[in-house]
């Protein structure tokens, strides 16, 4: 039996360094980031409804899609977001399916997908479960600004752009809580996997 993990979280949580955690023990991550960049390559459908949509505004030179305009726009405007949402994810979803399906078949024990809007796109039955890596909101701020090197004010439209984490932190089936040290947050994985290892044996 596979375990399909849900991995959610806001944003700059704390995800990816997850999951990358569940990558070096061997663990497939299926990350929706990377198949929403795949979706919107030129050439695909979604690209081109984008162009409809948006206009060339938001492309670069080489008109590849330029994603910090796309995203000033997006994480402004709710409207225009919706937009996108309903452009890009049915895409996303066959993709993060197909590489389900496939990590069951091989007879994975456990596969994780990395789905940040996994509540907002009502994405729960995909999973068997849902871990939530949980920031309270000034660390979440912090780290935000930090990596994206954002203002305040571009760091908080992208942290309203979403459910807030504390909503979130209800409806999760397991926490992880990454406001300590990484190694306190790899050590709360451990131990989870070891409680999830008695169902898929
Ligand atoms: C707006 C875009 C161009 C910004 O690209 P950029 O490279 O700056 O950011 P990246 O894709 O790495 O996303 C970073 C984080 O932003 C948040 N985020 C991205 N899209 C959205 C959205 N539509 N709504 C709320 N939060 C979002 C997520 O937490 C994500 O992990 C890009 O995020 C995008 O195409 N978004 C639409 C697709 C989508 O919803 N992706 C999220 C998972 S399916
Ligand atoms: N425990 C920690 N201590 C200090 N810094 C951390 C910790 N966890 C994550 N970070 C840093 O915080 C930032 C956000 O983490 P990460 O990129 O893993 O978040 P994410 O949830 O995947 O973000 P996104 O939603 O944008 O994809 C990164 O710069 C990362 O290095």
């Amino acid at each position: 039996m596979t375990l399909v993990v849900g991995l959610t979280g806001g944003i700059a949580s704390g995800k990816s360094t997850v999951a990358n955690m569940f990558k070096e023990m061997g663990i497939e991550v299926i990350d929706a980031d990377i198949e929403a960049r795949k979706a919107v390559e030129i050439g695909e459908v979604a690209y081109e409804q984008i162009v409809t949509y948006f206009g060339e505004d938001v492309l670069n030179d080489d008109h590849t899609i330029n994603r910090s305009r796309l995203g000033e726009i997006i994480f402004n405007d709710s409207a225009k977001r919706q937009k996108l949402n309903e452009i890009v994810h049915p895409d996303v979803r066959r993709r993060m399916n197909e590489k389900k399906e496939a990590a069951i078949s091989r007879g994975d024990q456990v596969v994780v997908l990395d789905i940040p809007l996994l509540f907002e796109s009502g994405l729960k039955h995909m999973v068997d479960v849902v871990l939530l890596v949980y920031v309270e909101k000034d660390v979440q701020l912090q780290r935000l600004m930090e990596r994206n090197q954002l203002t305040k004010q571009e760091a908080l439209a992208r942290i309203q752009s979403q459910m807030p984490i504390e909503d979130k932190r209800k409806l999760a089936d397991k926490v992880i809580n990454n406001n300590g040290s990484i190694d306190n947050t790899k050590k709360q994985l451990i131990e989870l996997l070891a409680d999830w290892k008695t169902i898929t044996n």
